[in-house]
Order: structure tokens, then sequence, then C-alpha cells
């Protein structure tokens, strides 16, 4: 597939384990190659530490596992965990990203060949490929181990930690459902709640490594604070198209597409926002990623398992969230509030590459008035993952993809940006080394 207007410069990705450079090449893919970079510490420290999480707890849970799956999904564990344990072993001694037998995935692998490797796809491996295809192709030979067993399938190995990161979030999410039950629907309000949003991508399983994450004391409290740590803020122009829209075309729905990132609290702060969006929009799509992704992505069953968990006996000790949930059960009943799954966002795509590798997709996202994508990995997809001069403007990095006027809500967890003033990212560096991978700082980026 043609990139459109590629970094001109190929990602540097030498293949020289023992380069440590403090100045990352500007215009490439993020590699692991650079030592200094969030890519080397992820691949070689974060992602091995998940796997074998994953490995150990499948070995302890496995009882358990027979008693609710039945005696041959507990034989099938040892199956699981001899793939992962496999695999672990390809990751850290930097062996190639080998084929899966997906077509997909093996046509993206030869796509990068291609561009960086000279066609040799052996080339291709876990500490020179680009970070953002090794990643994703992480967590799909996870999702592949477990398709080796008959009865563990559809076993999402990250369920627990996704649920648990609501259940001690619960007093977080009462405090805002208390909000936003006694708000009106005016600009501050809506306004507040986008920051939420914003800042609820704190809660990430995938940073911490899977150790639980909660949100802590009363996040609308916080946002005064926070807003020194928002460095760009475009959300106006949101606000503005939806208005104009609702002028222009009255009769024509307004729908937002929501492209989501993590379960748990985060999740419960996109419905919150979401609530007071039908004050402004006639439906709102949620996208949803088909199989377990980056730890705390949201699946279907994540979205239907947040609302009836909050209508359950449960959460009979916080009645407003009792009350919210049965009126989000009414929006998703009334279809003004739909679930939508695609298997492109769980695939190693940057999103400038959406029209050709799912162009129905693409398609469907141009229908919608408003696009909002939350979070660091959607936000790495936007631009590629590429390590950008960050004044670029973030129109150029998205180098041709925006199916309708979008908002990316990202609080900051890998080292690529775009969009700053100039000049911003020299100052933030000053006051803080790791601003762009800590989830401190946050931005607001529209393009259209
Ligand atoms: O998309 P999210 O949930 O906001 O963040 C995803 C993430 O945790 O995973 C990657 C590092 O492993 C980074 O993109 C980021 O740190
Ligand atoms: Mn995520």
């Amino acid at each position: 597939m043609p990139e459109k207007n590629v970094p001109t410069s190929p990602p540097t990705c030498p293949t020289d384990l023992s380069l440590i450079d403090s100045t990352y090449p500007v215009g490439v893919p993020l590699t692991a190659t650079y030592r200094l970079g969030f890519a080397f510490k992820t691949i070689n420290l974060r992602l091995p530490v998940i796997l074998t999480k994953i490995i150990d707890q499948l070995s302890r849970d496995k009882n358990e596992i027979g008693e609710s799956c039945g005696q041959e999904a507990r034989d099938d564990v040892k199956i699981v965990v001899g793939a992962l344990a496999k695999f672990k072993n390809e990751m850290v001694t930097n062996k190639p990203i080998y084929k899966t037998g997906c077509k997909i995935w093996d046509s993206y692998l030869e796509h990068i060949a291609q561009l960086y490797f000279e066609g040799v796809v052996e080339d291709v491996k876990w500490y020179f490929a680009p970070w953002l295809h090794v990643e994703c192709y992480f967590y799909k030979r996870i999702h592949d181990a477990f398709q080796l067993s008959n009865h563990l399938k559809s076993f999402d190995p990250f369920r627990k930690q996704k649920e648990d990161g609501f259940e001690c979030s619960k007093k977080s999410s009462a405090q805002l459902a208390e909000y936003v039950l006694s708000s009106d629907s005016s600009d501050a309000v809506l306004q507040t709640l986008l920051e939420v949003g914003l800042w609820g991508n704190r809660c990430d399983l995938s940073l911490s490594s899977g150790e639980e994450v909660s949100q802590l004391g009363n996040l609308v409290d916080q946002l005064q604070g926070l807003r020194n740590f928002v460095l760009c803020d475009e959300s106006a122009n949101f606000w503005k198209i939806l208005k104009d829209a609702k002028t222009a075309n009255p009769d024509n729905p307004l729908t937002v597409g929501y492209v989501l990132d993590n379960a748990g609290f985060e999740l419960f702060t996109d419905f919150c926002l979401a609530d007071k969006l039908m004050d402004r929009v006639d439906r709102i799509d949620f996208y949803v990623k088909t199989t377990p992704w980056f730890i705390s992505d949201a699946l279907k069953t994540d979205f239907d398992w947040l609302i009836e968990r909050m209508c359950s006996g449960d959460c009979s000790d916080f009645p407003v969230l009792v009350k919210l949930a049965e009126r989000w059960k009414g929006y998703v009943l009334s279809k003004r509030w739909t679930v939508v799954e695609s298997e492109f966002w769980t695939y190693p795509h940057a999103y400038f590459e959406m029209q050709d590798a799912d162009p129905e997709l693409y398609s469907t996202l141009t229908k919608h008035t408003h696009l909002i994508f939350k979070g660091d990995l959607n936000y790495r997809k936007l631009i590629g993952d590429v390590s950008w001069k960050p004044d670029t403007p973030f129109k150029d990095a998205l180098r041709g993809f925006c199916p309708a006027p979008l908002l990316s809500l990202r609080t900051l967890k890998a080292d690529c940006i775009a969009g700053l003033r100039a000049g911003l990212a020299e100052e933030i560096e000053s006051k803080s080394q790791d601003w762009l991978v800590s989830g401190e700082y946050g931005i607001m980026q529209h393009a259209q």
C-alpha cells in the first residue's frame, strides 16, 4: 500500500543494539534500537513482565479455570502457557517477527520489510522493527496462543484487571456520577466532562504493566490544577462544529464516532461525557476492540459488563451509579448508544493506512459529524508513531487521515508528539525529563 508522504528517511532501524543516541532522528518510526527511547524500555522490560504475569496467572488460576470452564479447559492451560513461554523467548532474544499465518499480519510484515529492510522479512526483528508494529504484534501473538486451545479461545487474560480497575475506583466514580446527575448541560459542564475524559486516560494498565491502577479522589475537583498540564487545547473546534452542524442541518442526525480506549474507570468517564453529549447529538457509536488488547483496552464485553455491574446490587452502596447506569441502559436499548466492533483497531496499521486496509470502516467513519479518539495508542496510530518535530502541525502528522473532523484526547505515554506550539516541547523538557511518557501531561488536538 503506497504510504502517503511517508517520512523520506528510512527509520534507520540499525541492526546494532549498541546504539545509544541521545537525539532521536527526526521523522522516522520509533524503534527499540534507540535505548534512550520508551520503545526500548517497553520491549526490553515492560512487555516481558506483562507476558510473565499472564503465564503466572494462568498457572495460578488453572483450577479456577477448570471449575468455571471445565476440566478440558484446565488441560488447555498447559497448551497456552507452553506457547506463551516459547513466544517470550523469541522476544527476549530479538528473534525475527515471525509470520502468523494470518494474511493481514503477514502482508503487513512484508510491507515493513519492503519499506525498511530491503524486503528481507528475516531482518524484521523485535528491537529493530517499528515499535508500533512489534507492540501490536505482541498482543496478536498472545491472542493466537489462546486460539491453540479448544476451550480458552475467547478467554480474556486481562478481564480481572480491567474489572478491578473499576471496582477500586468506585468512590471516585460515584463522586463523578453525583456531578453528572446534579449538573446541567451547559458548555462549562460539557468542557469539564471532556477534560475528565482526557484525564481518565491516565488509568492505564498497559503503562503500569498490569499493576492495579485506580482513580483516587474527586477528578472534577482536580481539574483546575490539571489544566496547567494540558499542553494543547483545541476542544473549542469540537464544540463549534457540533453547534454549527445543529444549525446548518437541523434535520440530519448528529452522530459522534467515539473510538474508545481503556475499560474500567476511563470507560466510566467516557460514559459520563457521552451522557451529557446526548443533549447535543442524536447518537454515539462507540468503537471497541475485538480481541484483548494492550491489557486495558475495551471490548464489547467490557462495555456491557460496566453498565450491568453498575445496575447490579454490588453497586447498591452507590445509588448514584445505579441511577446513571439505568439511564445509560436506556440509551443502549433505544440505540442512541451503539457498540461497533471492528478488527481494524487490533491491526498494526497506522491510521493513514486505514483507507487502504479497511475502506469500509473508513467510509463508516466519514458519516459521523465528529470523531473522538481516546488515549495514547490511538494517538500513536493517528501520527504513525513517528518522531515528528513536536511543532509539526497535527494535520500534517495525520498524513491524509481525517475521515471526519476529529478530536484526540490523550495523556502522553509514548515519546512521539506533533501539533505543539514552537518551543513548548523544549520548555516542558527542561521541567520534566519524562514528560512524553509519564502520563502527567495531556493534549486535546483537533483536525478537520
Ligand atoms: O492507549 P493507552 O491505553 O492510553 O496507552 C497505551 C500504552 O499504555 O501502551 C503503550 C506502551 O506500552 C503506550 O502507547 C501507552 O503507554
Ligand atoms: Mn489502552
